[in-house]
């Protein structure tokens, strides 16, 4: 056992993978990929394009099927809890996919809504209610309520699909690329949100993404896969001092060298 997954043991995760492998005909994406999620920490997930990232969250949720491995939440085995526990289960987390992934035809409240006509019997008062409130909580003005998806702003969807994620109060919150799409101010404002929220509402946070900032700005530890597997876990000083090819590359481009220079290996003699 490494060092790191030493470490892992002094703090309790909440969500545990185990030689997860998942693919798709004859294609495997996750080879026996081993990760913890800790409880209160914003994980970030980074990877090549097409590394299994959307396909490791989506697996965790149930999305895809999985070919083999274990996955417990809050310690228990996904796959053997009764319909009931899984539905209690479902209430615990919230998604938000890339591109915000917002019914076209619904509007933002009807969107927020959705989850909860879905998993709880509440009147329309306080349906109301509830979802003026989390329009609030991620910085959506009031009037944002009765608009379309069409009408909205790349942040505002942004901010409407978190507002989505965040209907059933959820302990969990899956972000995959939350700030594609977004320019560098909102990006910002959409990681410092997502930071305050995971702060008061005590949030454990895997969050997907390509964005250095927000991998600087937001995140805890950061996961990186290849090969199907996670290949490395830790902060980003750890992440960035690996010799691994493509984080190599990563963390020293331009942008990777303008964020994390003080982190980033310098070559050595031999490879100068
Ligand atoms: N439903 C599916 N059927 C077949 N192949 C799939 C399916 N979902 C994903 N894949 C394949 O699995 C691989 C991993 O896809 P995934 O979307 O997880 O990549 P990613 O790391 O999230 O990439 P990106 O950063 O570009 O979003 C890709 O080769 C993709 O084509």
């Amino acid at each position: 056992m490494s060092s790191r997954e030493v470490r892992l043991g002094n703090h309790q995760p909440v969500i545990s993978v185990r030689d997860l492998v998942v693919g798709f005909n004859e294609k495997i994406v996750l080879d026996y990929l081993n990760l913890d999620i800790r409880l209160g920490e914003i994980l970030g997930v980074i990877g090549a394009s097409g590394s299994g990232k959307s396909v490791l969250l989506r697996a965790i949720i149930g999305l895809v099927p999985k070919q083999q491995g274990t996955i417990e939440m809050f310690g228990e085995n996904i796959d053997t809890l009764s319909r009931e526990r899984r539905r209690a289960l479902e209430r615990k987390w919230g998604v938000m996919f890339q591109h915000g992934a917002l019914f076209s035809s619904l509007t933002v409240k009807q969107n927020i809504q959705f989850p909860m006509r879905e998993y709880l019997d509440l009147s329309e008062p306080l349906l109301e209610e509830l979802a003026m409130m989390k329009i609030e909580m991620v910085g959506l003005k009031p009037e944002a309520a009765d608009k379309l998806p069409s009408e909205l702003s790349g942040g505002m969807i942004k901010r409407a699909a978190l507002a989505r994620a965040l209907a059933l109060d959820p302990e969990i919150v899956f972000l995959d690329e939350p700030t594609s799409g977004l320019d560098p101010i909102g990006a910002g404002e959409f990681d410092q949100l997502i930071v305050a929220l995971q702060k008061t509402l005590n949030l454990t946070v895997m969050m997907i993404t390509h964005d250095l900032n927000s991998l600087h700005a937001a995140c805890n530890r950061v996961a990186a896969i290849a090969r199907g597997k996670v290949i490395e876990i830790g902060t980003i000083e750890e992440i960035s001092a690996s010799t691994d090819p493509w984080l190599r590359a990563y963390f020293q481009g331009e942008r990777g060298r303008k964020l994390f220079g003080e982190f980033a290996p310098s070559p050595t003699a031999n490879e100068i």
